[in-house]
């Protein structure tokens, strides 16, 4: 069942809460550097260049009289996230837009560059997270017996430990040449702003002072949690806004006029965002929280009772395992007025103070300050408790990029407006597909 070793380290499949809790301090304390937060807004601007060039590219070869490019937005979003994952996590260059585009193109010589086993190849080992995510749940409902003995159950389980030997491989070459970099030019991984240079000077500077520490395996299971959790998660949810802003024109229209304030035209034809920006998308951010309100990708999660509680008006034993439906929560018309309604204004609301609401930017959920006089568990999104999402931060903040750098430059519609959404819901709720068309918003951009 434990693929890659991942079971009592990291934090995702971690229920051991000492080895936990010191994996969250440190992964929590290197992503809420500023340096690691200007890392992302940095790569978020350079990577939508790359696609963007991609666009152009294939705007070219699409001979479209009427200026509007049509594509699968999640096939790019998809790979977008990725990129960009790979890039925060690790300070390497991913090639999964590359290697999507490569897949447009007739001549497939060029594939061969996304082949090369001795570079990291990002678009293969997110596939490889994939089939890892797949396995589990093989593993899960795929009795013992059945894997070892039976040979179509068992050619299945082999394949899922090579893909996990894969796994495994490809990010401890990644640390071991980290830490050989740091032992020769400790300086030069001081001034690097990836997750990894963050947790291996972090970690060095705990074991020089003695303090508790990360072993290699901690550090591997770490960077496998952000890859798990950081991108299907963030690119799905970017899905879900362009379909709802599609449907609601209204809300298109004053997400345009607010990213148009922010920056307003200049003679440039790139975008360079600072966090100062994102910091006044109000009313994307309230997009933000209305599109999962109403879609959350984390549809459900489960949590354990550690000893007898009482729930609800009932005792239960230790060990009850409670499954949470945040999707009904946020459906719940006791804290949601038309909650089948999509309305971002809900969460637009200035307070006395004239200050917005800005509860998911607030690291510390307990005191969370809500102008919302509502219970604070109505809206989920990134989950509550202590095992509440260490990455929304990120995840805000790649999503509030993407969507200044797509909007200001691109309007967008749906190809068939009157279509249903096409998910699927597992342990994610995914988008299965959506055809969008985009056409630039001025000529000169
Ligand atoms: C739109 C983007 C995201 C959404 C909606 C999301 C949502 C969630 C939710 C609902 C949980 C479970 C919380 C619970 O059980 O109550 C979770 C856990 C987690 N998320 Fe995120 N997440 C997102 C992005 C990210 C990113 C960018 C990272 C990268 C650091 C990340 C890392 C994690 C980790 C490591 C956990 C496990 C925490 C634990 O088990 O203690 N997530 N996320």
């Amino acid at each position: 069942m434990d693929l890659i070793g991942n079971f009592g380290r990291g934090m995702f499949l971690n229920i051991n809460y000492e080895t936990w809790k010191i994996n969250k301090y440190f992964l929590l304390q290197s992503i809420s550097t500023p340096g690691f937060n200007e890392e992302a807004i940095k790569r978020a601007n350079e990577l939508f260049e790359e696609l963007d060039g991609h666009w152009n590219s294939l705007k070219k070869s699409q001979s479209c009289n009427d200026n509007w490019i049509e594509m699968d937005f999640l096939q790019w979003i998809t790979r977008f996230m990725v990129d960009n994952i790979s890039i925060v996590v690790t300070g390497e260059k991913g090639c999964s837009m590359a290697a999507y585009y490569n897949t447009f193109n007739s001549d497939k010589s060029e594939s061969s560059l996304f082949d090369d086993s001795k570079s990291y190849n990002s678009d293969k080992f997110t596939q490889a997270v994939m089939i890892y995510i797949r396995g589990l749940m093989f593993l899960n409902i795929v009795h013992p017996f059945l894997r070892r003995y039976v040979p179509y159950f068992k050619k299945k389980t082999n394949v899922l430990l090579e893909n996990g030997g894969y796994i495994i491989k490809t990010l401890n070459n990644m640390i071991e040449r980290r830490k050989f970099e740091f032992a020769n030019t400790p300086q030069k991984l001081k001034s690097k702003h990836d997750l990894l240079s963050i947790l291996i000077t972090a970690n060095n500077d705990a074991k020089s002072n003695m303090t508790e520490s990360l072993t290699d395996d901690d550090i591997r299971a770490l960077l496998f949690d952000v890859f798990l959790a950081g991108s299907d998660t963030s690119s799905n949810t970017l899905c879900y806004i362009i379909y709802y802003i599609c449907r609601n024109p209204h809300v298109k229209q004053k997400m345009f006029d607010e990213i148009d304030s922010v920056f307003p035209d200049n003679s440039s034809n790139t975008l360079c965002i600072t966090a100062e920006h994102l910091a006044k998308l109000k009313y994307c951010e309230a997009i933000i929280k209305e599109t999962s309100r109403m879609m959350p990708v984390v549809p459900v999660s489960k949590r354990v009772a550690s000893a007898k509680c009482e729930v609800a008006g009932y005792t239960w034993p230790a060990k009850t395992v409670f499954h949470l439906n945040y999707a009904c929560i946020h459906m719940n018309e006791k804290y949601w007025a038309n909650s089948t309604i999509f309305d971002p204004d809900r969460f637009y609301l200035q307070n006395d103070l004239g200050e917005f609401n800005d509860d998911l930017n607030n690291s510390d959920n307990n005191n969370k300050k809500s102008i919302h006089d509502k219970d604070k568990y109505s809206l989920v999104i990134f989950g509550g408790g202590i095992r509440l999402c260490p990455g929304r931060k990120l995840a805000m903040t790649s999503m509030l990029s993407f969507m200044a750098l797509m909007f200001k430059k691109y309007d967008v519609k749906l190809v068939d407006i009157g279509a249903p959404l096409k998910v699927h819901t597992g342990f994610l709720t995914n988008c299965l597909e959506l055809r969008i068309k985009i056409k630039p918003r001025k000529p000169s951009l």
